[in-house]
């Protein structure tokens, strides 16, 4: 079943990619291209880092796979077979589910393996010999290397696709439909492009066919130039949607995802009867913050973490200096602004400031009956809340209300959760008290998690990007 209607519901079913060894062939002068901040070191962000992440969502997803094996699971000499989704030792959960896995069971199809590899290597520009060689491999090692980009030779055959880790941008379950992406990077199209196919033909989505939206350019967008073609640009990417009530989407304009990509939003979403509004919060299009769920995440019905920068306070004192320099221009394209669309009304409600619009999330979508908290990243002191926003303070991931997923370097951050009554743990030493039945994942409440995160933040993204959830419960 494929059901997400809230950020914080029980998480049920989630979709996920380990880092491959893609990861490890970045070079540094590809780095930025390919959207890491740094090239990483494959070792350290899979055991030392991402590795933990599994484990963790394991343990509430599907504790029977990891319950008082985790001594063994981690044995040096299993090599990480656990982890890895091409391994005959790979845990094959059905609730945290590996994008390669996924790829590999459709690849077992003859007529569709054909169709995906040539289309893959039209994208690649392969040559006919290359393609060969891929039809010539098995599902397994196939995933693997239209993934990778390299053959089990280890020969490279094309670019890897290391943002696949962040699997919250290649779609959205909205309600029991899914949004798929349209990446605004190069770099990110091959993994779209696979994903399109696992939601398309794997038979988790058998059902949901017809709750597959595409959004599309629009008629003839192909022949239009110049600032035409960029106000009719359409791009957009998960980390920009977030289903937060079952009646109210959000959805970010920003560096990756376009007005023109929104406007699409609506009309289908509207149609299709899947949302009562839509709420739509534009940011500064800025590296910084490519996508709105790098400045907000929520943590509770009534708690959120947000970016200072975004905040009332910041937001009434630059306002008020703006009016004072009033000849110096005031620059829309850096202006946050906030507008809810409502199905069957003409005009948008604009809200001032993003707590406003938090509030009234949590207050009137969510029922939230007491007064709204705000955990403001680096707690709010700089420099620590924008060094903390760089690294992700603001994208956790909520396993259940109040129990959420962080990196650990953001310090700050993560003691202004403490302030707030919250467990802070580091994720080694709470899969050591699961083992030990010190805690229990049922009933753990109030926690940030906290993830090692050297490696894993040079790529630039957190819990909340390297997870999709396809299933949680109802609030
Ligand atoms: N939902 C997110 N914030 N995803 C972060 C993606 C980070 C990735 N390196 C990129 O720039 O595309």
């Amino acid at each position: 079943m494929i059901h997400v209607s809230t950020e914080i519901g029980k998480l049920k079913r989630v979709i996920i990619h380990s880092p491959d060894s893609g990861l490890g062939k970045v070079v540094p002068s590809k780095a930025q291209d390919w959207l890491f901040e740094d090239i990483v070191d494959l070792k350290n962000i899979r055991r030392q880092e991402y590795d933990y992440f599994v484990k963790i969502l394991l343990y509430f997803l599907d504790t029977e796979k990891v319950k008082g094996k985790l001594a063994e699971i981690d044995k040096p000499e299993n090599n990480r077979a656990f982890y890895k989704p091409d391994d005959a030792g790979y845990h094959k959960s059905d609730k945290v589910l590996d994008m390669q896995y996924l790829l590999s069971e459709i690849l077992v199809d003859k007529s569709l393996k054909n169709e995906i590899v040539a289309s893959i290597c039209a994208l690649e520009r392969c040559s006919f010999a290359q393609q060969r060689l891929l039809n010539d491999l098995s599902p397994i090692e196939l995933a693997k290397t239209l993934i990778s980009g390299s053959l089990p030779n280890e020969q490279m055959l094309f670019a890897p696709v290391p943002n696949f880790i962040f699997t919250r941008d290649i779609g959205i379950t909205i309600n029991d439909h899914i949004l798929l992406n349209k990446p605004a990077k190069e770099a990110r199209r091959r993994e779209s492009f696979i994903s399109k196919y696992v939601f398309h033909y794997h038979p988790t989505f058998e059902s949901y066919k017809d709750k597959l939206i595409e959004i599309q350019d629009d008629e003839l967008f192909f022949l239009l130039e110049g600032a035409e073609r960029e106000h009719k640009q359409v791009t957009l990417e998960g980390g920009d949607i977030m289903m937060v009530a079952p009646n109210n989407l959000l959805v970010g304009v920003s560096e990756r995802t376009t007005p023109n990509a929104v406007n699409k939003i609506i009309d289908a979403l509207f149609k299709k009867e899947v949302v009562e509004k839509v709420s739509v919060i534009k940011i500064p299009p800025k590296r910084d913050f490519m996508h709105i769920d790098t400045v907000f995440t929520q943590v509770k019905r009534n708690m959120w973490v947000l970016f200072g920068k975004f905040s009332k306070r910041q937001l009434e004192e630059k306002d008020r200096l703006e009016k004072m320099y009033s000849k110096r221009k005031r620059n829309e394209e850096n202006q946050m602004k906030i507008m809810q669309f409502w199905e069957g009304k003409r005009k948008p409600v604009e809200f001032d400031y993003l707590e406003d619009l938090l509030d009234d999330i949590s207050q009137n979508d969510l029922n939230s009956k007491s007064p709204t908290q705000f955990i403001y990243s680096g707690d709010d002191v700089f420099p620590y809340s924008q060094r903390e926003q760089w690294t992700d303070s603001c994208n956790l991931l909520a396993i259940k209300e109040g129990v959420v997923v962080g990196y650990d370097r953001n310090h700050h951050t993560a003691e202004a959760f403490a302030k707030q009554g919250f467990r802070v743990i580091k994720a080694a030493e709470l899969l050591e008290k699961f083992e030990k039945e010190e805690l229990k994942p049922d009933t753990l409440k109030d926690t940030l998690i906290m993830l090692p995160s050297a490696e894993l933040s040079r790529a630039r993204g957190g819990s909340h990007c390297m997870s999709m959830p396809i299933l949680r419960d109802k609030l």
